[in-house]
């Protein structure tokens, strides 16, 4: 029997993270879902939330499992789960010496990296897995404790949510930068949310995004913007 290697497609915002291994000489350089092998009598999902805690440092919820099972050589063969980062997860850096680099990558950007051949047939259903994923709502914050409280509270009623900070447009230095929340949670759900923090919605990309566009500057109202409740 083969010895059983379990990856993680961790899912955040529209994007799945890539990990880029350092070892062994033949795989370093190429990219997989982090993960590694199950221990004799754990159960897979354990051994899942055991290496992401070691390699990156964050606790996951896994979703469930991708269809199939590839062999990796004669001796293990790969398994592969949909999971998201739950609780007050930090942000996924490499923690030990497995990997060197991380890479977030939308349902169109899953080619830009160099897989491990066994990574390859489950592509296709995490690229639908992400296409699949409610529209990214953006609400914004002035103050980091407003964003995380917000982040805290869509987990609490399961929803994906995570803070990215923005820059805006023309600036560089880190002063007055606003926190961004993005979340698969429904308008209703955030309106509440930045009424009680002083936060507003970036209204005008919600409808039809699709996923976060990293880096693109934000399109600030010069005052606070409501959407009305009837
Ligand atoms: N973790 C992981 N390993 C993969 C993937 N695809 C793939 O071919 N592999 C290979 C690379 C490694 O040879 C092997 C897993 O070993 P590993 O080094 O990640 O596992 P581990 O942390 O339990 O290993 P170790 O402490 O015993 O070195 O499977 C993948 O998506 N994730």
């Amino acid at each position: 029997m083969r010895t059983r290697v379990v990856g993680a497609a961790i899912v955040r915002g529209g994007r799945v993270l890539a990990a880029r291994r350092t070892r062994p000489p033949e795989a370093a350089g190429r990219w997989e879902l982090p993960g590694g092998k199950v221990e004799p009598g754990e159960r897979p999902e354990a051994a899942l939330e055991r290496e992401l805690a070691e390699e990156l440092g964050v606790e996951v919820d896994v979703v469930r499992w991708l269809d199939g099972v590839v062999p990796i050589s004669g001796t293990h063969e790969l398994a592969a789960a949909l999971v998201r980062i739950g609780g007050d997860a930090e942000e996924p850096e490499p923690r030990d010496d497995t990997h060197d680099r991380l890479r977030w990558l939308g349902p169109d950007e899953l080619d830009e990296v160099d897989w491990l051949e066994p990574d390859r047939p489950f592509l296709a259903e995490i690229a639908r897995e992400l296409r699949s994923a409610g529209p990214t709502l953006r609400a914004v914050f002035f103050d980091e404790d407003d964003a995380a409280r917000v982040v805290r509270r869509l987990r609490q009623d399961g929803y994906d949510a995570h803070v990215e900070r923005e820059r805006l447009a023309g600036e560089d230095d880190d002063e007055d930068h606003p926190w961004a929340v993005l979340t698969d949670a429904p308008v209703v759900a955030l309106e509440l949310l930045v009424d009680d923090h002083d936060g507003w919605l970036d209204a005008d990309d919600g409808a039809e995004h699709t996923g976060p566009a990293a880096g693109s500057p934000l399109d600030l109202p010069t005052q606070p913007r409501r959407i009305k409740r009837p």
